[in-house]
C-alpha cells in the first residue's frame, strides 16, 4: 500500500472538552487505485486529507506514505516525506498571478531543490497530459477556472508523488467541467501510477473512482 492509515484517531479542542475528527479510521490506497471519500460538512473529509498529507499529526494511529512512519517523525522528516512523495490539490486554485502555466510547474522543481535538469521536459509531458499544451505561456488569469485546476494538478505531479491527496477540485466548476477534472485525475491515476484520494460533493463522478468511501462523524465506511 502506498498510502496507509491505520486506527487514527484525531481530535480538536471544543471548549472545555475534545471533539473526535477523526474516529478509529482505516485507509489505504495502492498505487494506481483512484479512491473517493464522500459524506456530509464537518463529518472529517478535509482533516483526513491534512492528516494523510502530514500537515496535521493525529492524536493515535499510523499514517504510512510510500513505505514510510510518518507518526513520531520530527517536523522536517514530515515536510521531507511530504515534499518527495506526496502530490496535494487544493479546492481553490493557487497559482501565482505573475507565472506562466510552464513556470507554475518549474517553480515546484526549484523549491525541491531538485536539479532543473529534466525539469522543463517533465512539465511539457504535464502539460500535455492535461490538455494545456497549447496553453503553456498563458498566465492564471488567461486560463479559465478548468484550465487553473488542470494547471494545478500538473503541478501537484511535478515531483513524481506517489501519492495525490484532491480535495474538491470541482466545487468551483460546472458539472461538465468538474466531470472533466475527475476523468483526467483518474487518467492520471492509472498513468503514473498514483495512490489518489479525492474528497468530493460530486456523486454524479463516482463511476469514475475505483473505490468509494464514506465519512460519517469521523469515522470511515465502504
Ligand atoms: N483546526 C480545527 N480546530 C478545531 N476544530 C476543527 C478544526 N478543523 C476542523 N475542525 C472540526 O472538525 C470537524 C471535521 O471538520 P472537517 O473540515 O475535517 O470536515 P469536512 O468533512 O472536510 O467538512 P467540509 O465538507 O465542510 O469541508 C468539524 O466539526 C470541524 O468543525
Amino acid at each position: 500500500m502506498t498510502l496507509k492509515l491505520s486506527d487514527v484517531v484525531l481530535t480538536y479542542p471544543d471548549g472545555d472538552s475534545m471533539m473526535t475528527a477523526l474516529d478509529h479510521v482505516e485507509l489505504a490506497v495502492a498505487p494506481g487505485e483512484f479512491t473517493a471519500v464522500v459524506g456530509p460538512s464537518g463529518s472529517g473529509k478535509s482533516s483526513l486529507l491534512a492528516v494523510a498529507a502530514t500537515l496535521v499529526t493525529p492524536a493515535s494511529g499510523s499514517v504510512m506514505v510510500a513505505g514510510q512512519e510518518v507518526s513520531g517523525a520530527s517536523r522536517e522528516a514530515r515536510t521531507r516525506i511530504r515534499r518527495e512523495h506526496i502530490g496535494i490539490v487544493f479546492q481553490q486554485s493557487n497559482l501565482l498571478a505573475s507565472l506562466t502555466a510552464l513556470d507554475q510547474l518549474l517553480v515546484m522543481a526549484d523549491l525541491s531543490g531538485h536539479s532543473t535538469k529534466g525539469a522543463a521536459s517533465r512539465a511539457r509531458e504535464l502539460l500535455l497530459a492535461v490538455g494545456l499544451e497549447d496553453r503553456q505561456n498563458r498566465r492564471p488569469h488567461q486560463l479559465s477556472g478548468g484550465e487553473r485546476q488542470r494547471v494545478n494538478i500538473a503541478r501537484a505531479l511535478m515531483n513524481r508523488p506517489e501519492v495525490l491527496l484532491v480535495d474538491e477540485p470541482t466545487s468551483a466548476l460546472d458539472h461538465q467541467r468538474g466531470a472533466q477534472i475527475v476523468s483526467l485525475l483518474a487518467d492520471l491515476t492509472r498513468r503514473e501510477g498514483l495512490a489518489t484520494v479525492l474528497v468530493t460533493h460530486d456523486l454524479a463522478t463516482l463511476s469514475m473512482v475505483d473505490t468509494v468511501l464514506r465519512m460519517t462523524d469521523g469515522r470511515l465506511t465502504g
